[in-house]
């Protein structure tokens, strides 16, 4: 529906359904509720003829599409559709009053329309506008790493160079020459910059970082393989060459050296494990250890001989952490990972998760064997999860200059948009590409990736969803509605969602349940798959890992077995 029919639908007002179906009694068949519209401040006589020629349109209409009424139809008359209009309007008085009322109301909706439909065209220029920009920024990055030839895996003496590098620098072009035509090298993985403007050279954080490949195993065939066409159109057939979903593996090219820490705070069990491990990895693994800040102390104080970890100072130190850091440990609950995962705007290092907290959904390691957990990772092969990520911009109503929009937020499990502290209904407008998908009235709307899933899409409903599976979900949050299903959509759409100018109140947006943003009316949040996703380590593959989730985390389809014993067939 475009958005003219659907500012016209939301014009219709009861009074011309009333009108079309009063008519349909004075027929001898019921034809189903056709909105005729009611010209603005209309005449007696202009409406009597605009009622009459519309009845004899919808008469015609019915004759075409269905014969059976069509005996019937032709029966008749303008003469009586006039008789049964003038019949009506004398049941409906229309004072004068009631005409300038007509005439206000259709011009406030007129209004109303263009408003609309100037806020539309807004949105999505801006929406064009920061897309082009993005584009303009990777085109800008590849260009300067264009210039820097050769691949950081395949010649070793160029590695501090492109350590020194403010991104992990490949062209795309080099890639066949870099790692042959079966793998994505590391290189490629974080060869995209964080957006913005490229950062200084940090000497305190310069490491060397492990180049590694990836694989696509095949029917169990675990043989490096990874093929780019996944559809093959050979002798005018479409054929799927490939499943496009593989179990993937991650195997080191070069010895990984620095792993990066994230711990839930304010848990004692964390800190005591925490401090443990980072020994182990320093003496056995001969690791370079990064913790954040708060650690940093916290270790330095329990003890002095902890001083050979790193941390950053600032924000800027944060944003170069994935050209150093070969590995993230996390050591805590989901909360945790989505923690980590947030601090990186950019690529993400594989994410090796402990679970240290109740549910712990996306932690499949057992902190207790963590020295077998983390030999198995350090030394490769091990399989990952591709945890897609949302990019969500927020674009203000009140921005004056198109060009500018907010840093985009990028998140693992959701974006949700709710009432917040109103009370009344959420009101939002949600476009799928440039298409109008529906309007949200209830307490909100879910934007879920398929890793959050079993989050809190999953408490208002939704399905739960494999977190390998291409989509982005479209739940929403008490709708009041009988007919408003859950929706998975592909991976490649990206999806508006407005609050309208005429919604009762501001909208609140949270990030993976965090970061409250206003949203007033006008404003609109633009979401689609970011390209950096989390890789998270799987304790034993994708699917398995999963399942287990499901059945051990939420108890999913636990009943008890029906005895043997009773009534048979
Ligand atoms: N009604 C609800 O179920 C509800 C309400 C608000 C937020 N949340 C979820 O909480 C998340 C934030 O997590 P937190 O730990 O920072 O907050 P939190 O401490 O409030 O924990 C929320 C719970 O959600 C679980 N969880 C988080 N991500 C999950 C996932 N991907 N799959 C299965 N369970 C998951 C956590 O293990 C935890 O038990 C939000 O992203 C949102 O999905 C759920
Ligand atoms: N490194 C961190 N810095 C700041 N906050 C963190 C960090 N790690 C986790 N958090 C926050 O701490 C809260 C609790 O973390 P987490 O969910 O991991 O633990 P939990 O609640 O014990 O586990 P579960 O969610 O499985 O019950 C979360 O809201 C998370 O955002």
């Amino acid at each position: 529906m475009s958005l003219d029919e659907l500012a016209d639908k939301e014009a219709s007002s009861p009074e011309e359904i009333q009108l079309v179906q009063s008519d349909a009694k004075f027929r001898s068949f019921s034809p189903p509720p056709i909105p005729i519209p009611v010209p603005a401040a209309p005449s007696i006589r202009s409406l009597v003829d605009s009622v009459s020629d519309e009845r004899l349109d919808v008469m015609a209409s019915h004759q075409s599409e269905n014969g059976s009424i069509s005996t019937a139809s032709s029966t008749v008359s303008s003469l009586e559709a006039e008789k049964a209009a003038y019949e009506f309007l004398a049941q409906t008085p229309i004072k004068s009053t009631d005409a300038h009322l007509v005439e206000f109301s259709e011009a406030m909706r007129t209004v109303a329309k263009a408003l609309r439909r100037v806020a539309e065209g807004k949105a999505a220029a801006q929406a064009e506008a920061a897309e082009w920009k993005h584009k303009y920024e990777l085109e800008m990055a590849h260009k300067q790493q264009s210039k820097i030839k050769g691949c950081g895996s395949c010649i070793s003496n160029d590695l501090d160079k492109l350590a020194s590098q403010l991104t992990l620098d490949t062209a795309a072009s080099d890639q066949l020459g870099c790692c042959g035509k079966h793998g994505i090298c590391s290189h490629e993985v974080l060869q995209d910059k964080v957006p913005g403007p490229i950062p200084r050279p940090n000497h305190k954080m310069v490491g060397r970082k492990a180049s590694f490949k990836l694989s696509w195993g095949c029917n169990g065939d675990k043989n490096g393989q990874h093929k780019h066409d996944f559809v093959s159109f050979e002798k005018g057939d479409i054929t799927t060459a490939e499943r496009s979903n593989k179990q993937i593996l991650l195997k080191w090219e070069s010895q990984p050296q620095t792993v990066l820490f994230i711990t839930k705070p304010n848990s004692n069990s964390v800190r005591v494990l925490c401090a443990e491990m980072v020994r182990w990895l320093k003496e056995h693994k001969n690791i370079n250890v990064f913790v954040e800040p708060r650690v940093s102390k916290e270790l330095l104080t329990e003890d002095s001989s902890y001083n050979f970890i790193q941390t950053w100072d600032n924000d800027e130190e944060i944003k170069l952490l994935h050209t150093k850091v070969d590995l993230i440990v996390t050591l805590g609950g989901d909360g945790t990972v989505l923690w980590a995962a947030s601090l990186f705007k950019g690529p993400v290092p594989p994410v090796v998760a402990f679970s240290l907290g109740s549910l712990g959904f996306m932690t499949p390691f057992p902190s207790e064997q963590y020295r077998d957990c983390l030999d198995n990772v350090l030394n490769g092969p091990f399989s990952i999860t591709l945890r897609n990520r949302l990019q969500c911009h927020v674009i203000r109503d009140a921005a004056k200059d198109e060009l500018v929009t907010e840093e985009p937020i990028l998140v693992l499990n959701e974006v949700t948009i709710d009432r917040g502290i109103s009370s009344y209904l959420t009101y939002l407008e949600c476009y799928c590409d440039s298409s109008f998908v529906t309007c949200v009235q209830g307490d909100g709307l879910i934007i879920s990736t398929t890793s959050g899933s079993t989050a809190y899409s999953l408490a208002a409903g939704g399905s739960m969803v494999h977190p390998q599976v291409p989509g982005i979900l479209f739940t929403p949050i008490c709708p009041h509605s009988l007919s408003f299903r859950p929706l998975i959509l592909p991976e490649y759409v990206t999806l508006r969602v407005q609050v309208p100018y005429n919604s009762r109140g501001s909208a609140w947006a949270s990030f993976d349940g965090k970061d409250r943003k206003q949203l007033s009316p006008g404003d609109a949040l633009i979401c689609s798959i970011s390209p950096w996703p989390v890789p998270t380590a799987c304790l034993m593959d994708s699917t398995t890992d999963f399942l287990r989730s499901i059945h051990e985390g939420l108890h999913w389809n636990l009943r008890k077995s029906q005895s043997f014993d009773g009534p048979r067939d």
